[in-house]
């Protein structure tokens, strides 16, 4: 019986996702606590964005994870953490609690089908794993493309954020899984006796060509036994449609897509969430449209990108560029040559509106 192209890669990868979602769930409940019990957890970076022990944490289980499974010996990853802060003699506090933070996720390993380790991880396996994570990427080859936690922000402060892997080769992004931990599940997206009312946590994903993008739900302590469709929303008037777009206004010139959004017709108030869940809600139907337009100076990274854009568009979606190209993940670290910003919708009629309103918003502004 022949093998399914990429099973292999992608139950490991969807079965990894779950595994570090339910670490940052963990981490984040931690968060919760009164300050003089979670002050180590959270670090800012020399760019004043935070990182936690989240995000070393679901680099270092995904890394060890991929390399029992895959060998280490020609594993490259691309993610966003490195360990030189974690490395140094003062941090020796919040390697203890990426450690632990590991360990008690690893110790879980085998209810979700993945390897464990025989024992604990010491601080040089998980310094080394999180550092294994520092390839560029490239044209050629074959790359795991890693956000341990997109969104950090979101994070911290108890709200969206997702684990994001996806799988590269040769520059086209074959795979990708996304974990979303506070997503809300649909009704219909509940199975596995999982079917509490509030539930929320999802996994989806989808490989490249299949025409099928997938929802499980996140369940605690192991991993579920069904998977349900997700379909694009059908709606293409835009005074029906949904805009999502990024919280911080650092991040996307919300002026600028408001002017985009109510030039092509949509008159509802976007919904601002962080993280790649922007790109989950169009997958699933909850919106219909995406924008990000960062500052021109700021170079769009492959890890917050590429996961989402494969399961939108095995969803039925459609994500460009600005300018109506598809997003370039064949450079290395950055999205190369971005026109502008990005752009998702759920189909090519809200999407063919919204390049046209940036065309003539871009006109008018250079008159
Ligand atoms: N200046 C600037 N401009 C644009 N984008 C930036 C900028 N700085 C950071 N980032 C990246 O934004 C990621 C979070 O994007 P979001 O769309 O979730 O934005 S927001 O948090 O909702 O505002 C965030 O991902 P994480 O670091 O994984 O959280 C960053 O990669
Ligand atoms: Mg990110
Ligand atoms: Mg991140
Ligand atoms: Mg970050």
């Amino acid at each position: 019986m022949a093998v399914e192209f990429l099973a292999k890669e992608m139950e490991t990868a969807v079965r990894v996702v779950h595994l570090a979602s339910s670490l940052c769930v963990k981490v984040q409940d931690k968060l919760r606590l009164p300050s003089s019990t979670n002050g180590g957890h959270v670090k800012s970076k020399d760019d004043d964005s935070p990182v936690t022990v989240a995000d070393w944490g679901v680099q270092a289980i995904v890394s060890w994870v991929l390399a029992q499974v895959f060998g280490g010996q020609n594993l490259s990853i691309v993610a966003e953490e490195d360990t030189e802060s974690l490395s140094k003699a003062e941090s020796l506090g919040l390697l203890g609690a990426v450690s632990s933070a590991v360990n008690e996720a690893l110790s879980e390993a085998s209810k979700y089908g993945l390897p464990k380790s025989d024992k604990p991880l010491g601080t040089a396996d998980i310094l080394e794993a999180i550092g294994r994570c520092n390839s560029v990427g490239g044209p050629k080859g074959r790359h795991w493309v890693l956000d341990p936690v997109d969104g950090t922000l979101g994070f911290v402060r108890g709200d969206q954020y997702a684990v994001a892997l996806a799988l590269i080769e040769n520059g086209k992004v074959l795979l990708g899984v996304l974990g979303c931990p506070n997503y809300p599940v649909k009704k219909e997206g509940l199975s596995n006796g999982c079917n509490q009312p509030g539930a929320k946590g999802c996994v989806m994903y989808a490989k490249r060509g299949s025409g099928q993008a997938w929802m499980q739900p996140l369940i605690p302590g192991g991993y579920p036994e069904s998977a349900t469709l997700l379909k694009v929303s059908s709606v293409d008037d835009p005074v029906l449609a949904t805009v999502c777009e990024p919280v911080e206004r650092a991040n996307s010139n919300h002026l600028f897509t408001a002017g985009l959004a109510d030039s092509m017709g949509v008159r509802k108030k976007p919904m601002r969430v962080y993280s790649m869940v922007k790109y989950a809600a169009i997958a699933c139907g909850d919106a219909e449209v995406f924008m990000k337009f960062a500052q021109s100076s700021y170079k769009e990274k492959i890890w917050d990108h590429a996961a989402g854009v494969v399961i939108v568009e095995e969803a039925g979606g459609v994500v460009t560029d600005a300018g109506g190209r598809n997003l370039d993940f064949s450079k290395g670290v950055y999205l190369e040559g971005l026109d502008r910003g990005i752009i998702a919708c759920s189909g090519q009629v809200l999407h063919d509106k919204l390049i046209g309103a940036v065309y003539a918003s871009w006109e008018s502004s250079s008159l």
